[in-house]
């Protein structure tokens, strides 16, 4: 079985590759570093480590791979020669990759009508649906109905934790045990894929939402907060009390919310939230703040992880104090090594707090949640004095 992996990074290496790798599969990364791309291609194998309360090293082979910038020919033609393509590559490098995809599968409908799933593992909710947008921009309305009826792009979720490495070894990985890899049964063509810990669910969404309003909400407001008061790492921002409680009580609100919205059992989903906080405070891991804090436009995105709850939240007449005040610290944060920070704090000096809102996280002046945010940000001036 072959497989080819978009995105050589820290999830790509650490769980998805490791994990399709393990499941039998021979894993060709395609990405454009082409560090990584020539030590894969000399080493053709890489170390996994799980740090936690115990360690599990794993030596993870049968890999090469693509640079799909200098070699655009052979990453088609082993998109067309795979059983399963995946993607971990960022919800904004979706469409620069969509082309290459549409290129590759062509080249397979030539060959076979046997079926092939592309499973993107972004955060995002509907990543699998925007790539397969994007793929079809690339493809003729003749091709499109082919297209439909053999090329799967089920919408997933995948949480783990992987921060950036930063050993003397670029191949090697640390990542956290938890694992969890949840994917869309109706979006996949064909027998589901033969993955190792991979789930298929028949409804996918209170998962997404789960994870992406759980970890990803809490992950933000402790990064946020903690470059707010100076602070690194995600492990020294969520062991600073006044952190840790506010992220405890955002997490109370999403979770309000999701018990709702989903049915979730209240108690199952407190000790969620408490699993979770425990996962940021993992000694073993050292997960820096500007990663977990990167690309603040993507985060403050009318359907990401702080202003779709926090909208929600106010339509069912509750006031989401807490993810309100991780808002306002993202929409402080001016990190000059991220790109996004850089034109976000542009935004906010020129238009204020409230026109960044408007422009980024689609609304308006008069939204309940802007003037909730603009409330919160005496709240955060006071911890960043603290
Ligand atoms: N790291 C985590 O903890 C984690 C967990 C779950 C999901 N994710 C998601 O996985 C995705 C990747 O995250 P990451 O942390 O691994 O990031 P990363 O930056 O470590 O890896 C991204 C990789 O994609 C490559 N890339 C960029 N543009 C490309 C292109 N045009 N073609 C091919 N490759 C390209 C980069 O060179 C890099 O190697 C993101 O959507 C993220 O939200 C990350
Ligand atoms: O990858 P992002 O930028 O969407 O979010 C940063 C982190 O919250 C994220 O990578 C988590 O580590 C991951 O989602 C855990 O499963």
């Amino acid at each position: 079985m072959r497989a080819v992996h978009f995105g050589a990074g820290n999830i790509g290496r650490g769980f998805i590759g490791a994990l399709l790798a393990r499941s039998g599969y021979e894993v060709c990364f395609i990405d454009i570093d082409e560090t990584l791309v020539e030590a894969l291609n000399e080493r053709r194998s890489y170390r996994v480590v799980r740090v936690g309360a115990a360690r599990e090293e794993m030596q993870i082979s049968n890999v090469r791979a693509i640079n799909s910038r200098t070699d655009e020919e052979c990453a088609v033609a082993a998109i067309a020669e795979a059983d399963l393509v995946t993607t971990a590559v960022g919800a904004n490098v979706l469409p620069l990759i969509a082309g290459l995809i549409a290129e590759g599968l062509r080249r397979r409908m030539r060959e076979t009508d046997r079926p092939l799933n592309v499973v993107a593992c972004e955060n995002m909710i509907g990543a699998g649906s925007l790539l397969r947008e994007q793929v079809y921009r690339h493809v003729t309305e003749a091709e499109k109905e082919r297209f439909q009826r053999i090329f799967g792009f089920p919408n997933a979720v995948v949480d783990c934790i992987v921060p950036n490495q930063d050993g003397e070894d670029p191949l090697a990985v640390a990542v956290e045990p938890y694992h969890e890899w949840i994917v869309d049964q109706a979006g996949i063509l064909g027998d589901p894929p033969a993955v190792k810990d991979m789930v298929c669910v028949k409804e996918l969404t209170p998962y997404v939402e789960r994870k992406l309003y759980t970890v990803n909400t809490g992950h933000a407001v402790t990064a946020y907060l903690g470059y707010a008061r100076g602070i690194s790492t995600i492990q020294e921002a969520i062991d600073e009390p006044s952190i840790r409680e506010i992220v405890r009580k955002a997490l109370d609100e999403t979770g309000s919310l999701l018990v709702d919205k989903h049915g979730f059992d209240p108690g199952a989903h407190a000790a969620y939230i408490e699993q979770i906080i425990g996962r940021f405070q993992n000694p073993h891991i050292s997960d820096d703040v500007t990663r977990v804090a990167r690309s603040p436009i993507r985060k403050l995105g009318p359907k990401d992880r702080l202003v779709a709850p926090a909208r929600q939240l106010i339509a069912r007449g509750k006031r989401p104090e807490n993810l309100a005040l991780g808002i306002a610290a993202a929409l402080a944060y001016d990190f000059d090594g991220d790109e996004e920070a850089v034109r976000l704090s542009q935004t906010v000096k020129r238009d204020g707090m409230d026109g960044a809102l408007c422009k980024y996280a689609g609304l308006s002046r008069e939204d309940e949640l802007v003037r909730l945010v603009l409330e919160q940000a005496d709240r955060l001036a006071a911890l960043q004095k603290k």
